[in-house]
This record gives C-alpha cells, sequence and structure tokens, in this order.
C-alpha cells in the first residue's frame, strides 16, 4: 500500500503507513519537534495524546503535507487526507461541493455524494453549509477526506466541538468507516478515554518526541471499565502528569 511514497525521502516501504526519522521542526529557534521517531503500521488506529503546545498539530500538519520547513525523513503515503477540528468548509459552495474541493480532474457529484451517503448525509448534498448543524458540518469534512480513499487519515481534535451525544455518534462513525476503509488512522486527541474507546496503539507526545507508546486492548467494541483499560487509562493519565487519587483502601477501622 505505502509503496507510493512522498516526502523528503521516498525510500518505498511496504507494511508501515508512516516512517518519520529524527524529524525536528522548530519556530523561532526553538525545537516543538525535535529528533522524533515514528512508525505507524498499515491499517493500525493511533491516537496521539499530549498536553496543550507539546506539538501534536504541528506533527500532523508536518504529516498532512501542509508543513515542510523540517529536518528528517518524513515517509507517508501520497494518499492521505486530513480533517481539523473546525471543518473549514467554503461558505460559497454547496456541500457536495465542499466535499470535492481540490480534487484533481472534474470529479462528478456522484462521487461526492457516495461519501455523503457513507457518513449519513447524503440528504444535505446540495445544502449550503451555514445551514449544517456542527455535527453536519464535521461529517461533511470526513466525506471530505474520505473522497480522497486515503491509506492514511489524519484527525486532528474531530470531536473537540461537539455537544457530548453528537461526539458519540461522531465517534462511532469514526471507528465503522476505519473498519470499512482500512486505513491507517492517526487521531489527535485530549481525551485519553476517546483513546482507549477507539484506537489500538495511543501515544504520548513530550519534549518533542513520542514519550511512551503502548498497544490497547485488542477487544472491540471496548467496554471502559474493564480491568485491562482501568489501569491503561491510569498509566496514560500518569504519562501526561495527571495526579491521580490513590485507590480507596478496603479495610475500615472497626468501630470499638
Ligand atoms: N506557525 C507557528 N509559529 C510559531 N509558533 C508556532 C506555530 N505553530 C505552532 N507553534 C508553537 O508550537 C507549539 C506546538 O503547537 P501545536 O499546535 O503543535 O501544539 P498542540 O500539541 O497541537 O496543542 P493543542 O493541544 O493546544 O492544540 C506551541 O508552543 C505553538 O505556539
Amino acid at each position: 500500500m505505502a509503496t507510493d511514497l512522498q516526502g523528503p525521502v521516498t525510500t518505498p516501504v511496504t507494511t508501515d503507513a508512516v516512517r518519520v526519522r529524527g524529524l525536528t521542526r522548530a519556530f523561532e529557534g526553538r525545537p516543538v519537534i525535535d529528533g522524533l521517531d515514528l512508525t505507524l503500521r498499515a491499517g493500525e488506529f493511533t491516537a496521539l495524546l499530549g498536553h496543550s503546545g507539546c506539538g501534536k498539530s504541528t506533527l500532523l500538519r508536518v504529516l498532512a503535507g501542509l508543513d515542510r520547513d523540517i529536518e528528517g525523513t518524513v515517509l507517508v503515503p501520497k494518499r492521505r487526507a486530513v480533517a481539523f477540528q473546525a471543518p473549514r468548509l467554503m461558505p460559497w459552495k454547496r456541500v457536495w461541493r465542499n466535499v470535492l474541493l481540490g480534487l484533481p480532474g472534474k470529479p462528478e457529484r456522484a462521487v461526492a455524494e457516495r461519501a455523503l451517503e457513507e457518513v449519513g448525509l447524503g440528504h444535505r448534498s446540495g445544502a449550503w453549509p451555514k445551514t449544517l448543524s456542527g455535527g453536519e458540518a464535521q461529517r461533511a469534512s470526513l466525506a471530505r477526506a474520505l473522497v480522497r480513499e486515503p491509506d492514511l487519515l489524519l484527525l486532528d481534535e474531530p470531536f473537540g466541538a461537539l455537544d457530548a451525544l453528537t461526539r458519540i455518534k461522531a465517534q462511532q462513525l469514526v471507528a465503522e468507516l476505519w473498519q470499512r476503509r482500512g486505513c491507517a488512522v492517526l487521531l489527535v486527541t485530549h481525551d485519553v478515554d476517546e483513546a482507549l474507546l477507539l484506537a489500538d496503539r495511543a501515544l504520548v507526545m513530550r519534549d518533542g518526541v513520542i514519550a511512551y507508546d503502548t498497544q490497547v486492548t485488542p477487544t472491540r467494541p471496548r467496554t471502559p471499565g474493564t480491568p485491562a483499560l482501568t489501569e491503561l487509562r491510569s498509566r496514560l493519565l500518569t504519562e501526561l502528569g495527571v495526579e491521580q487519587p490513590a485507590p480507596r483502601s478496603t479495610s475500615h477501622p472497626t468501630a470499638a
């Protein structure tokens, strides 16, 4: 799949969707990413966690090819797509035209409608973006990513601005799309529970590198609160510097 690669160096790799070696990105002389190595396997769903400002979006932008002012080696598949927290729809173009935006050639409306149907938005194809709800706009943004048939789907906090119920539905949709499409996904999120719900693997970024890298249980669908997930949740929170209360003692002093 990832034999068709582009990046600063184009050594072909076969089973990996992403291969990053010694990546450094500095702003005004201060490295935000500092010698980072990362391999994502084809078809793997990976969550990227880290405190605010640690460089998650910067890494995603580099992988998306939106930031090339870098040092190091970045190998990514040519077919990749990105969806951001804000859906970034052009208000003067109908939804289906937004979905096709930037695609080469002159793809037909039916191409956009197939992707819109996949995200449950076929009926809003001819609508103007301003008439969509937040969840609908986010789904349109996902359709725009899917229409590119990506081998690598980059998601930068796509659920961050959604209300709790819409967020659960959007998470389910992404899980379904990933299972159907089989592409590698890199999801930037602040939410440890979201990472544990969706991902095969969770990474914590700190000090410009991947400081922690763990597999999540392969069982799906996930049931929050199982001992394995609870332990992993606690480990990830510790890695993120979140102090947790000590487990409550089960022994009670007996009254005299
Ligand atoms: N274009 C830029 N110019 C200068 N500094 C930048 C630029 N883009 C990002 N930075 C800085 O790089 C650091 C990492 O930013 P980035 O957006 O990657 O963090 P993040 O981990 O995604 O944060 P958050 O979780 O808050 O979205 C921040 O200190 C940010 O101010």
